[in-house]
């Protein structure tokens, strides 16, 4: 299966020879989005760390006894937000525990004191609030999502996302990451993908990569979120996650994925994927952005120059100034962009609801503007 990735030639990216896989990667990447490297500038709102699931590699959900479980007020969320604003942030990213009051009096109670009695409600009137309070656009991942979840949260968010992980059904049992993590049961996971292509939301997902699952399973994962595209368009980036080790995990002793590893990874996910879907990994997972640029990414996702990143707090951010010096020397243009692709912005989009579309068309118009002026002023 494994030897069908590249149409061109037999080449097997698990095996082939890595320079020849990621020299077909970098073609395709040249050829749809040329030498310009993206990222959005973002704040970073972790809206909640109680969650109904218990994946292995994760650090950031706390038990709901834990001193350290929370759910942000009103306040705290406009305080993250208006400091990002400052910043010059255009994205607010909510990343958020699932559904912790399907399993949790504690985190019912916590949601009822807020005046709620879902978190999802919660989420859409903080998509609100930012969107009243600020000028930044929010966008949503908080993992599976409901028919009803979607129809709440599109109104005020410009995009939402929820990585797929992993297609694996393998890692859901004991012993196992995703053991007794119902919304990391893989199909949840596609069929959730499948409502945001029907409901037009544009969406970002992508793997999470060395949690236990196989070569083949990270390709048929990738088919499968190319399936979906292909079906309703709706894809607008894929990201492919190294996993990260951390003391404090079930996952503490599990070795992290190689750099050969995430290159192959990438280079198959470039050369499977639309080329119209943009492919990121994260600049502060590694100090492997030049070469993850060899393998055919065009983007590095959000960055923040205010908040932690939440998830992998022990990485910092870079520094986007020296960001944006590496990438120069490798050759590419390291540009900001919006929460939402550009394809998505045209005048009849029917990929944003209206209100959002005319404000994120105008910061598309105006941040296009100020970028060539800012370039002038670096220049001057
Ligand atoms: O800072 C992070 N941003 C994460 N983001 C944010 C992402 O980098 C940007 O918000 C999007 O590229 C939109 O601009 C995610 C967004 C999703 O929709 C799904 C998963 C992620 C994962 C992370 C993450 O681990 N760390
Ligand atoms: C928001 C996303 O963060 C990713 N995520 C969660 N824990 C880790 C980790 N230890 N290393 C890397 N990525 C992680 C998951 O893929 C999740 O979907
Ligand atoms: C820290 S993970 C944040 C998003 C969501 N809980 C997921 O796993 O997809
Ligand atoms: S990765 Fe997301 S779903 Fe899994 S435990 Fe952490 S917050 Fe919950």
């Amino acid at each position: 299966m494994t030897e069908t990735v590249i149409s061109t030639g037999a080449i097997c990216a698990e095996t082939g020879d890595l320079q020849t896989l990621m020299s077909h990667a970098r073609a395709i990447r040249d050829q749809q989005w040329g030498r310009t490297v993206t990222y959005s500038r973002k704040a970073f709102v972790p809206l909640t760390n109680m969650c109904r699931d218990t994946c292995g590699y994760c650090t950031f959900v706390k038990h709901p006894s834990s001193p350290e479980a929370n759910i942000m007020t009103p306040e705290q969320v406009l305080a993250t937000a208006k400091r990002g604003e400052r910043e010059g942030c255009k994205e607010l990213l909510f990343s958020l525990g699932e559904k912790p009051e399907l399993r949790y009096e504690a985190a019912r109670a916590a949601l009822a004191q807020l005046g709620y009695e879902r978190l999802t409600d919660y989420l859409a009137d903080m998509c609100a609030l930012v969107l009243r309070e600020t000028t930044l656009l929010p966008h949503v991942n908080a993992g599976t999502l409901t028919d009803d979840e979607i129809d709440v949260l599109r109104p005020v968010a410009a995009s939402m996302g929820m990585m797929l992980e992993t297609i694996s059904r393998r890692l859901t049992r004991k012993g196992q990451p995703h053991y007794a993590c119902p919304d990391k049961v893989p199909l949840q996971r596609l069929r959730t993908l499948e409502r945001a292509g029907e409901k037009h939301v544009p969406f970002t997902t992508g793997l999470l990569i060395g949690i236990g699952e196989s070569f083949a399973e990270r390709l048929e994962a990738l088919e499968a979120i190319n399936a979906a595209h292909a079906r309703h368009g709706h894809i607008q980036e894929v990201i492919i996650q190294n996993f990260q080790r951390k003391p404090d995990i079930e996952m503490a002793n599990h070795p992290e994925p190689s750099l050969e590893d995430m290159l192959r990874t990438i280079a198959a996910a470039r050369i499977i994927l639309s080329p119209d879907i943009s492919l990121q990994a994260p600049p502060n997972l590694s100090a492997r952005h030049p070469a993850y640029l060899d393998a055919g990414i065009n983007d590095w996702g959000g960055i923040s120059p205010v908040t932690i990143d939440f998830i992998n707090p022990q990485h910092e951010w870079p520094e986007i100034r020296s960001l944006s010096q590496s990438c120069a020397d490798a050759g590419f243009e390291l540009r900001e962009r919006l929460t939402v692709y550009p394809r998505y912005l045209g005048a009849d989009s029917t990929f944003v609801s209206p209100d959002l579309l005319a404000r994120a068309s105008d910061m598309a118009e105006a941040s296009g503007l100020a970028r060539q002026q800012q370039h002038l002023g670096e220049l001057a």
